[in-house]
């Protein structure tokens, strides 16, 4: 099989949603290949907690005593308990998928009513379920698909897709250059050059975070721009044009526009950087700035998976 469902972008592109259908009810949900938990908002939240959202009513078969408690890197967080029950993608069926029920979640998910929750897409060996670890929507279905990979084709300002199953060729120009995964974090880890460290591709992370030094270096080429430990992180002049920023992946290049590096007003005329750094975190996190200038592969088509990068 194969299908394509858009994603959405939310104000200032600082999620991606794709609607997915669960027990027949459509949700809203945050497509992340940063983490493995597929969690709705549901009605064992106090109505408070869930007013606004679409909340999964337990259609499901309840898997008694499991549990989960997913804490995000940006200090969000959710938890409850655990359902089975049927899930569509764009077309793309997975008749058993684990549904994590929301009893509890952080301020920041209920005051976000656009979305109803995350479908995980970064590796099942981080699902937090316990006692027993749960599959993500795409191993489940992945020896269902024409090739085991899916795509992602995020956009600037305007809803793009993901590719369940098929590499659309429409969607990028010259060709998909490939790097090999490490999957030891349970993450889609690979190395990117001139940028120290490991790096991950991050569809629910909305930022390009880059260590230090080519961050400093990004801005030294923008006038208006300066730290602002205010805001935590530089910020410039709303109406100062930026630079392009292109970094090489394995034998290929990608540009990102400077257009795209304008992520968001702060205050008044003064706007915050779409490349922001990354210590302190672990990682490298190539978030929706980059990823929205590109088609990605997440590939499992070969005995070890593989990231594929084109230019969008
Ligand atoms: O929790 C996260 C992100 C938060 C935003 C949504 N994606 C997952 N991390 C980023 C990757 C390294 C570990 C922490």
């Amino acid at each position: 099989s194969t299908g394509s469902v858009s994603a959405s972008p939310e104000s200032y592109d600082e999620s991606y949603l794709i609607p997915v259908s669960i027990g027949g009810t459509t949700f809203h949900l945050d497509l992340d290949t940063g983490s493995s938990d597929l969690w709705v908002f549901s009605t064992q939240q106090p109505a408070s907690q869930r007013s606004g959202h679409t909340a999964y009513k337990q259609t499901g078969t309840k898997k008694s005593g499991y549990t989960w408690n997913i804490s995000y890197g940006d200090g969000s967080g959710a938890k409850g308990d655990v359902y089975v029950d049927k899930v569509v993608v764009g077309g793309v069926t997975a008749t058993s998928q684990a549904v994590e029920a929301a009893t509890s979640v952080s301020s920041s998910f209920t005051s976000d009513t656009d979305n109803d929750g995350l479908i995980g897409a970064a590796f099942s060996s981080i699902n937090t379920v316990s006692p027993q670890q749960q599959l993500t929507f795409f191993d489940n279905v992945k020896n269902s698909l024409s090739q085991k990979l899916f795509a992602a084709r995020l956009r600037y300002h305007t809803a793009g897709t993901y590719d369940y199953g098929y590499i659309d060729s429409s969607k990028y120009s010259g060709s998909i250059h490939y790097v090999p995964v490490n999957t030891a974090n349970g993450f889609w880890e690979f190395t990117a050059s001139g940028v120290s460290g490991s790096s991950i591709a991050d569809t629910g992370t909305t930022l390009l975070y880059i260590p230090d030094s080519n961050v400093d270096a990004y801005y030294a080429n923008v006038d208006s721009a300066s730290y602002d430990s205010s805001q935590g992180g530089y910020t410039f002049d709303c109406d100062e044009s930026l630079p392009d920023w292109t970094v090489t992946i394995g034998s290929g290049s990608i540009t990102v526009p400077g257009e795209y590096i304008n992520f968001a007003p702060v205050s008044g005329n003064t706007c915050f950087g779409g490349i922001q750094s990354s210590d302190g975190i672990g990682f490298n996190i190539f978030g929706d700035i980059f990823l929205k200038a590109t088609y990605t592969v997440f590939d499992q088509t070969q005995s070890s998976p593989r990231l594929g990068f084109a230019q969008g």
